[in-house]
């Protein structure tokens, strides 16, 4: 019967091409290995083109790539495509609906526009600019231990959770502050254990033989809330005029609309995880990748270093409003993004009903990848697309003067990125006060380094980060 119905399936619809699959696990074998997901994907790419369909165990996924046909899905068809699949196994059971991510709900979008307007309002903004001031300067006294190359992963994965604890919890926390610590490792911990690539989304039943997994992580999840349920009532106790951070913003603001609009306590707490779960590690690796570059590129380096000197000085720190002073500096971060962001696919989306893409059908509830990288290295838009030139940025702050589609390292359409803002603010303001204050080399700087990346659950990492050296300017 089954195969009958996927027979019938397949005749109604002109489905995008695909290899044959296994029955029960599909093609999951031929996307596992030490390359990682990504590079397997793009091997099907050469195959079968930009729209190819990939059984991953129980589920049916269509993988789109190109300018065009991402368009076609995150905008055109927008508003069909913009719900998630949170009847798969983890977002079922452990996310239940609530939060951001697998929310579909109004509450979503009643959330995605307090977030967004937490990220405009000037209050917030000024307090996350003392916030990270006090940040930088910590980060700057622990460098200046350090005569040597180190790695500067513990210090940007700190300053990036405080950033981020400083906009959605209004605190900052030292670094051995118990509460951080436990915060972050219990992140972490469900973080791993709940990511979409674990294997039980697609073959349901082998939760039957992890739960234990998931009792952790439920218990991990109910430890992160009860801290975020204390910082609440402090907050209700002490309330502040005008609010300065996410959650002061939503108790006093909206709470009350929330509940109106069937936002429970439940999607608040799951909100902020999930705004610490898909910060942490874009911040953490677009930032590597950044120092990667300015490493590579010592002539950009030199170029960013003397605009800052220039427009702000030395003794100054560089503030997000600076941006529109240091065009070139600004440049220099978008082409870095523009070759090495490390997201490759959107979070999953599906339609709601039936649609087209690139001449093909996509049937109602089929899971869609959606990948961002292929657009910002689309000949069409970008000359020489492979060549690594932060002039082709000059002149072009806003997005909104780019052809529609061509620069997506933070996704399109209804379910974009709504952490983007926070995002550029974090980048722009270590990136710059580093380059201020310190000249970016690391043991060898002869030596070019490898831009060669590896897969993980969380994104596009180098393969090779290289311990870095931070010489402290006169
Ligand atoms: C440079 C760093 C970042 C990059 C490149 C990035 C990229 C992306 C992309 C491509 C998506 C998927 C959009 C889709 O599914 O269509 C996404 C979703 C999301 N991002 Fe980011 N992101 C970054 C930083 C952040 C930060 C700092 C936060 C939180 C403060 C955040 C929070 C989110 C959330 C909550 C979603 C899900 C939105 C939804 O489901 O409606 N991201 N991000």
């Amino acid at each position: 019967a089954y195969a009958a119905a996927c027979a019938m399936w397949r005749t109604r619809y002109r489905l995008p091409p695909g290899p044959w699959a296994w029955p029960i696990i599909g093609n999951l074998p031929q996307l596992k290995g030490k390359e990682g997901f990504y590079h397997y994907v793009l091997e099907f790419r050469k195959t079968y083109g930009d729209i190819f369909r990939l059984k991953m165990g129980v589920h049916e996924v269509v993988f789109v790539f190109g300018h065009q046909h991402v368009q076609e899905v995150l905008c055109k068809n927008g508003a069909l495509t913009s719900n998630r699949p949170n009847w798969m196994y983890i977002p079922n059971k452990i996310f239940k609906g609530k939060g951001i991510v697998w929310n579909n709900r109004d509450a979503c979008k009643a959330l995605r526009s307090v977030l967004k307007l937490a990220q405009e309002d000037s209050y917030v903004v000024a307090s996350l600019q003392r916030y990270l001031a006090t940040e930088f300067d910590v980060f700057q006294s622990h460098v200046k231990d350090k005569s040597s190359a180190y790695d500067l992963e513990y210090l940007i994965g700190q300053t990036s959770f405080n950033f981020l604890s400083a906009f959605l919890l209004g605190k900052r926390y030292s670094y051995d502050d118990p509460t951080m610590i436990e915060i972050r490792n219990k992140l972490a911990e469900f973080g791993a254990s709940t990511a979409s690539a674990n294997p039980e989304n697609y073959l349901p039943f082998l939760a039957n033989f992890t739960q234990a997994k998931f009792q952790t992580a439920a218990a991990n999840q109910e430890i992160v809330f009860n801290r975020f349920r204390e910082i609440i009532q402090e907050k209700r106790n002490t309330p502040e005029d005008p609010p300065t951070d996410f959650l002061r913003i939503y108790l006093s603001n909206y709470e009350k609309e929330g509940l109106k609009n069937g936002t429970c306590e439940a999607d608040l707490l799951q909100a902020v995880m999930d705004m610490f779960l898909a910060g942490k590690d874009n911040l953490l690796l677009s930032t590597k990748w950044i120092l990667m570059a300015l490493v590579n590129y010592p002539e950009v380096q030199s170029k960013c270093r003397s605009e800052i000197h220039q427009v702000i000085g030395q003794g100054q720190r560089v503030q997000s409003q600076d941006r529109s002073r240091t065009p070139y500096t600004v440049a220099t971060i978008k082409e870095i993004q523009r070759l090495y962001s490390p997201v490759t696919f959107t979070v999953f989306h599906y339609p709601e009903q039936d649609i087209q893409v690139g001449g093909y059908d996509v049937p109602k509830d089929t899971l869609m990848m959606i990948e961002c990288k292929a657009p910002c290295r689309d000949k069409q838009f970008w000359k020489d697309p492979e060549v690594f030139n932060p002039d082709r940025f000059l002149g072009i702050d806003g997005e909104g003067q780019l052809p529609e589609g061509c620069f997506i390292p933070y996704g399109e359409g209804p379910r974009y990125c709504i952490g983007k803002y926070v995002a550029d603010m974090f980048m722009y303001f270590l990136v710059t006060n580093i380059i201020q204050n310190f000249k970016i080399t690391t043991k060898h700087p002869e030596q070019p380094l490898s831009f060669e990346n590896a897969f993980s659950f969380f994104g596009l990492q180098p393969l090779h980060f290289p311990e870095i050296k931070l010489e402290a300017l006169e």
